[in-house]
């Protein structure tokens, strides 16, 4: 599934944008002067390899990280403004619920923060497919099923912008294309989405890509794009590829190129 981001780009001012955005940890530099906008109403896919730094530029995004140095404007606003609490949903890899409390006592909490109603969290339970174990103690969930208790206190807050952390983990692949659709139809009605996923079979559902590489950012582009500039049409391998010229480069002892930005 592709989409254009074209003429709503244009149009709308970004959900999300850094400028020479970076991170250290205890010192260590983790992101480094990244420059990305996060087009608003459209889903995009935050790939790389594992410590690559998603996670950290999530939680910057979210408001829980510190940065080092450059901007990051969310929703017109400073990365982690306390105005912003109520126009995000932040789902974490490391579920955060309440493992003593049932599904939809979970998802009623967090609703409660903000302000909505038992209907609304019960709506949130059925979106994730747990309508069934509704009345079920977190503690006796599947692996699956416990993310899916996350992800539906992300949603329940109905967010402006939603931040979801490698959501689709240990899902099988029903469930997967089930959540897949959800974020498109969630899209559609103008909620934006930033999907981190290690399977790159999911960025093909996505409008816009980050590619992250040792904290960098290897460019900001469509799909087709990616398929284009890696050189397959497979967007494991031309990511693969994307990689290696990256690896080539640096062996070459070439400078990282201007930004690469196609979408
Ligand atoms: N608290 C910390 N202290 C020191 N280093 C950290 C800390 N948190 C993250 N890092 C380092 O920052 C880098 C980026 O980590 P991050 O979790 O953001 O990557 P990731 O792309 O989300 O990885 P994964 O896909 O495996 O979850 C890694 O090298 C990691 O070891």
């Amino acid at each position: 599934m592709e989409h254009t981001t074209g003429a709503h780009a244009a149009s709308t001012p970004p959900a999300i944008e850094a400028d020479r955005l970076s991170v250290r940890i205890r010192r260590t530099p983790i992101l480094h002067e990244l420059d990305f906008t996060v087009p608003a109403g459209r889903v995009t896919g935050l790939l790389g390899p594992s410590g690559s730094g998603k996670s950290t530029l999530m939680r910057s995004i979210v408001g829980v990280q510190r940065l080092g140095g450059g901007t990051l404007t969310v929703l017109g606003r400073p990365a982690g403004s306390a105005s912003l609490r109520r126009s995000l949903g932040y789902m974490t890899q490391e579920a955060s619920i309440y493992r003593d409390l049932s599904v939809l006592d979970n998802v009623r909490y967090f609703g409660a923060l903000h302000g909505k109603s038992a209907a609304d969290a019960r709506g949130a339970v059925e979106a994730v497919g747990l309508a069934d174990l509704a009345k079920r103690k977190a503690s006796d969930l599947s692996g699956g099923q416990f993310s899916r208790v996350s992800l539906a206190c992300a949603l329940v807050g109905d967010p402006v912008l939603l931040v979801l952390d490698e959501p689709t983990v240990g899902l099988d692949p029903v469930l997967r294309v089930d959540l897949w659709e959800r974020f498109r139809a969630l899209a559609d009605s103008g909620c934006t989405l930033l999907i981190s996923s290690h399977v790159m079979e999911e960025a093909s559902r996505c409008d816009t890509l980050l590619l992250l590489r040792e904290g960098r950012l290897l460019g900001q582009l469509t799909p087709d794009h990616l398929r284009e500039r890696g050189g397959s049409h497979d967007l494991e391998q031309a990511f693969l590829g994307i990689i290696r010229a990256d690896l080539d480069r640096q062996a070459a002892g070439l400078p990282v190129p201007a930004k690469e930005h196609a979408a």
